[in-house]
């Protein structure tokens, strides 16, 4: 299969969205990710969890393409985005031209506006982003990914600054989006919650490798009381060296 990029980023096999065999990126001389190895299946949804620092940014910038300082071996599709917390967008650009941006060819608004449909902003094709507000910006940028029909989508903490509501609605909306596109897509997050909501499998990053790594094999629409759901989450909580309260003891009967 033909490539894109240069150096040590090239396009991966098809039923494989991404192969990373001993990938190491360092700053100042401190590897942050460390002879790292991982493989994403074609259409897998994966959360990547892992401590502040640990390197979860570092690792989706490498395979979005935008660090290539690296040793090690990196496998992606051609056609993959990526969306971050902050969606930004160019003031200075209405929405659809926003949702184009660096795309090649002629901007061609209806194309844009599909996208927009898409994610619920089709009457906001001719806003300025100023006038958006945070979920729509986020959608938005949702939309910008779209329009590049990603095999691989990357989403670095895209429902980190929205409050609880806009959130529930915007995660919603990814696992729609996924199960319609089937592309793999990558989710970094810091919710335990959000992970296995969404994912197919979750991975926890720790001193530079993927240190844990277990399938969420669990019918959606998922429901937060499940003892499946609740013995994964407590796993996943242990791995993130974060400790549970104990269960309280249950009232004396009087
Ligand atoms: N451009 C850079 N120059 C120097 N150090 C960097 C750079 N980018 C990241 N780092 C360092 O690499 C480490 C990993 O950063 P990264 O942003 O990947 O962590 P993260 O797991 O995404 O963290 P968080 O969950 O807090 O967003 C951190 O110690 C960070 O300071």
């Amino acid at each position: 299969m033909a490539t894109d990029l240069h150096g040590p980023v090239s396009t991966a096999p098809r039923t494989t969205a991404v192969q990373v065999e001993g990938l190491t990126r360092s700053f100042d001389g401190r590897p942050v990710i460390d002879r790292l190895d991982l493989t994403l299946r074609a259409g897998e949804f994966t959360a990547l969890l892992g401590r502040s620092g640990c390197g979860k940014s570092t690792l989706l910038r490498v395979l979005a393409g935008l660090d290539r300082d690296i040793a090690g071996t990196v496998l992606v599709p051609k056609r993959r985005a990526v969306a971050f917390q902050a969606p930004r967008l160019m003031p200075w650009k209405r929405v659809w031209r926003n949702v184009l941006l660096g795309l090649p060819g002629k901007a061609d608004r209806a194309v844009a506006e599909r996208a927009l449909e898409e994610v619920g902003l089709g009457h906001r094709a001719g806003a300025w982003p100023k006038t958006l507000s945070g979920g729509e910006a986020q959608r938005a940028s949702l939309a910008r990914a779209l329009v590049r029909e990603p095999d691989l989508l990357l989403l670095d903490e895209p429902f980190g600054a929205l409050d609880a509501l806009t959130r529930l609605k915007a995660q919603r909306l990814v696992a729609e989006l996924w199960q319609r596109r089937g592309c793999a897509v990558l989710l970094v997050t810091h919710d335990v919650d959000e992970a296995l909501l969404l994912a197919d499998r979750a991975l926890v990053m720790r001193d530079g490798v993927v240190a844990y790594d277990t399938p969420v094999a669990l019918e959606r629409p998922r429901t937060p009381g499940d003892p499946e759901l609740a013995e994964l989450r407590s796993r996943l909580l242990t791995e993130l060296g974060v400790d549970e309260p104990a269960p309280r003891p249950a009232p004396a009967a009087a």
